[in-house]
C-alpha cells in the first residue's frame, strides 16, 4: 500500500491553489447531433483548472484560485460561481486591457464523439503576470495545481514559473496536469518544450497517454510505455506520474517502482469531457485523505463517471457523498454501462 500523504504540509490555509483558466462552457442542449445543427446552449463555468477547483471544493477541500478574468458580465458570472462554491478569489485579478473571457462551445454528437470549438483570442486568462501571482496563497496551501494551458503564451506562461519559485521556496508540492489544448498553442514543439520545463519542476504529473507524449516529442528513446515515461520523469524529481487512458482506466507509478491501477467505473455517458477535471480533483481529495494510491485512483474515476453522466462539467463535480454512493451502486451492480 503506498500513500503519499507525506508530501503534502499540514497546518495550512488551503488544501489547494489551481493556477490556469476559468472560462465559460456552452455546452450543447440538443446532443447527439452536430454543432451545424445545434441552436441553444446552456452556460457554465468552464476550464480544465477551474473544474478541478470547483471540484476539490465540492469534496470538501480549502481551495484557492489565482488567474485573470474579462472585466466584463462573463468575467464577473465566474467570479461571483468562484465564491458561491466557497473558493477564495483573491488570487484572480481583473483585466483592464479589453480582453475577453474564453468561450468553449460542446458539440455532443454522440456519447462518444464530443469536441470542443473554443474561443481563445485575446483571453483574459492568458493575460495573468508574473507580478499578479499571489505568493501568500501559494505559501499558505498544500498543494499548487498548474494547468499545462497556462503556459501557451506569455505573460500568463512566466507567470506560472513564479508560480513555481513560490512552491519551491515555500515547500508547496506541485502538481502539473497536462492539459494539452492544441488550439491554443502556436505549435507542437513549442508545448513540448514548455511543458517540459514544467514536468521537471513538479511532483505529481498527470495526463493522458497522448498528452505525455506530446510531452515528450523530443525523447531520444524510442520506448513510449507508460513504465518509460515514469522512469523519465522521477529522473527528473517526479514522485507520482498518472497516466490516464480514458473508459480504460487509468495507471499510476510511484517512487517506490510500483505500479497502480484502477478500472474505470461504468457511467450513462453523455459527452466524455470533463472525466480528466473530475478525476484530478476526485484523486488528489484522496491522497489528501492519506487513501492508498489505488483508492485514490477509484475515487477519481468514479467522480469521473458522475461528471460524464452529465450535461456539465463545473456544475456536475459531485461532493465525497455522491461519490461514494455511487461507487456502492456500482458495487451493487445498480449502476451498468449505457
Ligand atoms: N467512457 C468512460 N466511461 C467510464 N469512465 C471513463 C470514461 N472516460 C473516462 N473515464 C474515467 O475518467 C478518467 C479520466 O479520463 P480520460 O483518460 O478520458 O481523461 P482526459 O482525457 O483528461 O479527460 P477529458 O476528456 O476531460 O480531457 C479515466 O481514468 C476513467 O476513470
Ligand atoms: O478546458 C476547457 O477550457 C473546456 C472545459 O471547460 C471543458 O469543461 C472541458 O473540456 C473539461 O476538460
Amino acid at each position: 500500500m503506498t500513500t503519499l500523504v507525506s508530501l503534502f504540509p499540514e497546518n495550512r490555509r488551503f488544501d489547494l491553489t489551481a493556477l490556469g483558466r476559468l472560462c465559460i462552457d456552452l455546452n450543447a442542449n440538443e446532443i447527439n447531433r452536430p454543432m451545424e445543427q445545434t441552436v441553444t446552449f446552456t452556460k457554465y463555468v468552464g476550464g480544465s483548472p477551474a473544474n478541478i477547483a470547483i471540484g476539490m471544493s465540492r469534496l470538501g477541500r480549502r481551495v484557492a484560485f489565482i488567474g485573470k478574468l474579462a472585466d466584463d458580465q462573463m468575467g464577473r458570472f465566474i467570479r461571483t460561481y468562484l465564491r458561491d462554491n466557497g473558493i477564495d478569489d483573491s488570487g484572480v485579478s481583473t483585466d483592464h486591457t479589453g480582453a475577453v473571457t474564453g468561450l468553449a462551445f460542446t458539440e455532443i454528437k454522440s456519447p462518444t464523439d464530443c469536441s470542443i470549438l473554443m474561443y481563445r483570442d485575446n483571453v483574459a486568462d492568458l493575460k495573468l503576470g508574473p507580478l499578479e501571482v499571489n505568493e501568500s496563497l501559494i505559501a499558505e496551501s498544500r498543494a499548487l495545481l498548474i494547468s499545462g494551458t497556462a503556459l501557451a503564451a506569455s505573460p500568463s506562461r512566466e507567470a506560472v514559473f513564479v508560480a513555481l519559485e513560490y512552491a519551491r521556496a515555500h515547500g508547496t508540492p506541485v502538481a502539473f496536469d497536462i492539459d494539452y489544448r492544441p488550439y491554443t498553442w502556436k505549435s507542437p514543439e513549442e508545448t513540448a518544450v514548455y511543458c517540459h520545463l514544467v514536468a521537471e519542476k513538479s511532483d505529481i504529473i498527470l495526463g493522458t497517454r497522448e498528452e505525455f507524449d506530446s510531452m515528450e516529442r523530443f525523447e531520444q528513446n524510442s520506448d513510449r510505455s507508460d513504465r518509460y515515461t515514469a522512469a523519465k520523469w522521477f529522473d527528473r524529481g517526479a514522485k507520482l506520474v498518472v497516466i490516464k487512458h480514458g473508459k480504460e482506466g487509468s495507471i499510476a507509478y510511484t517512487e517506490d517502482g510500483l505500479e497502480h491501477r484502477a478500472p474505470s467505473y461504468p457511467a450513462k455517458v453523455i459527452k466524455t469531457f470533463g472525466a480528466g477535471d473530475a478525476y484530478a480533483s476526485g484523486f488528489l481529495h484522496g491522497l489528501m485523505s492519506g487513501w492508498d494510491v489505488a483508492r485514490s485512483m477509484a475515487f477519481g474515476g468514479a467522480a469521473a463517471s458522475i461528471v460524464i453522466s452529465s450535461h456539465s462539467c463545473s456544475d456536475a463535480m459531485p461532493t465525497a457523498k455522491a461519490v461514494e454512493d455511487y461507487i456502492q451502486r456500482c458495487e451493487r451492480g445498480e449502476i451498468t454501462a449505457g
